[in-house]
């Protein structure tokens, strides 16, 4: 018993009973403080006044009985009563306990003297009746919260037991499944919930049944295609049976989110093509497998020609799409097993894995140039393409995957440069590739440091044998390297854009050279200046010219310009009008390296040129290759029926330039008459005014 005052209230009429009772328990302890009421109404007033911790209540008072009394109450009450009773009243006695007394106590001497032991007692089962049901209570309070949060919960939540059978489910779950409560407690989790007639061994509800383990893992729902994470976690309901609390999270969009972004890092979005990072990592798998199993990888690297001009023609749209045909076209022309990657722009790259035979290489190259070199149908367009492709092997040329790329690129650079449309890596273009980085820095120096020069080579006509004209052609005198040839430095000169600046300075330079021939005394003579694909397309070039030939006062008759097919050819129309604006000035021009590149005879015939320059590699194999033979007698018979004159360059044998006297070419240029001169030798060239009919004869 506590410290704590207990104050008992008695509610008894027959005083004497009172008296005793109030004596035995004031007798009893210390904390007993009693009071007495002899009616209801009195006991009503005590019990907002008194406060008792007990009450004390006859059966019969004069003013009412208890048990009516008790019922009134009964909701409010927050102490005990117990009800005292005459011997014989004890059925009345059980009634007032129903009505919600705590007991009941007969009336004797006995029973008065036991009081403050009864009290004590009925206070103790008092307490705990109240904690019980206070834990009650909670409990039912908490349980009501958790089947609100249960069923609030956008997780599927089941409950189910060792048989995997299903004990319980949330909202979630009857609303995935659409059943009924009683069509999903007692099912199976896996046929219930996710439509499956077997149950896979990988299920994180079969690993917590085996280990008693949480498991995580991922369900497919077999029929709407949705994906969930599912966690289920055991949990003892009680000593001997095993429950499980199954949570699956629907996360399909999630994954959905996912792999997209896994698939934009590492695909092409235009194209839907592999990109660099993917090459990469299944290029670095290829080699390995490779390793193993002695096969090669072969690396194609392949850049599109025109492409440029297409986009900057057509619009990007239309560019675009060409691109996506390109793709399309790649991956048909390859297996499966092989990879196709565009690394951005108009750069693609194949990947080629299992290779038993190096030649197979060449053979599938063939089929993708073949497959891009078709015409492409564009709404009412119609496109060809055709592409410059370099080659790297695993593992003649690295087994280091961004080496090979790095090879591949060079190749195919090297084979832009040289016009070939493929070349497959050789150690010497890697170093080549180093000079280019340091070529470049040097060159931003070599027009103010006056480094560049130009030579002339004599252009010699066939009928007089005298000098028809000359060619300038630039050089550099590199400071540490000496003589640079322009094949080396002019491509550069176009990928940094440096060209343009040259270019004009070149054409300057042959101003004032021709200036200062003529004040010297020399025959007048044209010079022929190349001009840079770049310069071409400026779309200012006629003007720059006329500037440049007012401020020299030089006449444009004798300023030529070479040009060659493919700068023309990249865009006709605008070719034509550049052409025309060229031509209105007066200056004079040629198709250089004229076979070379893909010429449409319709446009040829609509382009104001004067000369068509057949290029050496065909001059080359006049002589030898009878197909050669008739490629350059073709192409003086083309440019005689187009009016224009045909001009050999690269001539370096009497058998080559007499076959060009037979086959009536106008002139001729090449090392049989001349090589480029610096200015001294050709100005004394110029002052023999040289006759070749002697050489030539
Ligand atoms: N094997 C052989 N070669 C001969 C013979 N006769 C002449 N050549 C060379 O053939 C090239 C002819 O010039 P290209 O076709 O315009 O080809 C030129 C031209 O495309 C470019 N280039 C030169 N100067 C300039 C320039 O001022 N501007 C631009 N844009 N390009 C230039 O560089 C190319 C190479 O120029 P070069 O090295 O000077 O090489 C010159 C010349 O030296 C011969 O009998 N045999």
């Amino acid at each position: 018993m506590n410290n704590l005052v207990n104050r008992i209230l008695v509610v008894e009429d027959e005083l004497s009973h009172a008296k005793a009772i109030k004596r035995y328990l004031l007798a009893y302890a210390d904390q007993f403080e009693v009071s007495v009421a002899d009616s209801l109404q009195e006991c009503r007033h005590q019990i907002s006044t008194f406060c008792p911790d007990i009450l004390l209540l006859d059966l019969n008072l004069p003013d009412g009985q208890a048990i009516e009394y008790l019922k009134s109450t009964d909701d409010k009450r927050s102490y005990p009563v117990l009800i005292m009773t005459a011997q014989g009243s004890e059925e009345l006695a059980v009634e007032a306990i129903k009505a919600g007394a705590l007991d009941y106590i007969v009336k004797t001497p006995e029973t008065f003297s036991a009081m403050p032991r009864i009290v004590e007692r009925s206070l103790r089962e008092w307490s705990a009746l109240q904690d019980r049901q206070r834990a009650d209570a909670e409990a039912g309070q908490a349980r009501q919260e958790w089947e609100t949060t249960f069923d609030a919960m956008s997780e599927v939540i089941t409950i189910h037991d060792k048989q995997m059978r299903i004990v319980r489910a949330n909202a979630a779950a009857y609303h995935m499944t659409g059943a009924t409560p009683g069509e999903l407690i007692g099912q199976r989790c896996c046929e219930a919930l996710w439509s499956k007639t077997s149950i896979c061994s990988e299920c994180p509800q079969v690993q917590t049944i085996w280990d008693g383990k949480s498991h995580c893992g991922m369900v497919h729902h077999q029929h709407n295609e949705r994906i969930f994470e599912v966690t289920t976690t055991p949990f003892p309901a009680s000593s001997d049976l095993e429950y499980y609390i199954h949570v699956a999270r629907d996360i399909t969009t999630q994954k959905k989110y996912e792999k997209q972004l896994e698939f934009q890092a590492t695909h092409d979005l235009l194209t839907g093509l592999t990109n660099r990072v993917l090459l990469k990592d299944r290029l670095d798998q290829a080699i390995s497998y490779a390793k193993r199993s002695g096969r090669y990888v072969a690396l194609v690297l392949l850049d599109l020609d025109r492409f440029k001009v297409v986009n900057d023609t057509l619009g990007h749209a239309l560019g675009d799409e060409l691109l996506c045909h390109v793709a399309i076209r790649l991956k048909k022309a390859v297996r499966d097993t092989d990879t196709v990657a565009r690394f951005g722009g108009d750069e693609f790259v194949v990947m080629l894995t299992q290779v038993c035979d190096k030649n197979d290489v060449m053979a599938v190259f063939d089929n993708i140039s073949e497959a891009l070199t078709a015409p492409y149908e564009l709404g009412a367009r119609r496109f060809n393409l055709s592409a410059s492709f370099g080659v790297s092997l695993y593992p003649d040329h690295s087994d280091d995957s961004d080496t090979l790329i790095r090879y591949a690129d060079i190749a195919m650079y090297q084979a832009k440069k040289s016009g070939n449309s493929c070349a497959i890596y050789t150690s010497d273009m890697g170093l080549e590739g180093v000079d280019t980085l340091e070529l470049e820095n040097d060159l931003h120096q070599a027009v103010e440091h006056h480094q560049l020069s130009l030579h002339y080579q004599p252009k010699v006509n066939l009928r007089t044998g005298q000098i028809a004209g000359c060619e300038a052609l630039l050089r550099w005198q590199h400071p540490q390297r000496g003589m640079i040839p322009p094949a080396k430095f002019i491509p550069i000169a176009e990928q940094t854009g440096l060209i343009v600046p040259i270019g004009r300075w070149v054409i300057e330079e042959a101003c004032r050279q021709s200036l200062s021939w003529l004040a010297a005394g020399l025959p007048p003579i044209r010079i022929a200046v190349n001009l840079s694909a770049r310069q071409f397309r400026l779309g200012d070039l006629a003007e720059t010219v006329k500037e440049i030939l007012d401020q020299f006062g030089v006449s444009s008759d004798l300023l030529e310009l070479e040009l060659t097919e493919s700068m023309i050819m990249d865009d006709p129309e605008r070719a034509r009008k550049t052409l025309h604006e060229l031509k209105h000035l007066g200056l004079h021009l040629s198709l250089d390296d004229f076979g070379t590149g893909y010429s449409s005879l319709n446009y040829l015939r609509r382009f104001p040129v004067d000369s068509l320059k057949i290029d050496q590699s065909f001059i080359h194999d006049v002589t030898t290759d009878p197909s050669g033979a008739s490629v350059v007698a073709s192409i003086v018979d083309i440019a005689h029926n187009l009016n224009l004159n045909a001009i050999a360059e690269g001539v370096e044998t009497r058998d080559q330039l007499e076959f060009l006297v037979a086959n009536d070419c106008d002139a001729v240029q090449g090392y049989l008459f001349s090589k480029p001169l610096p200015v001294p030798e050709f100005t004394a060239l110029l002052a023999e005014e040289k006759c070749w009919f002697a050489v030539a004869d």
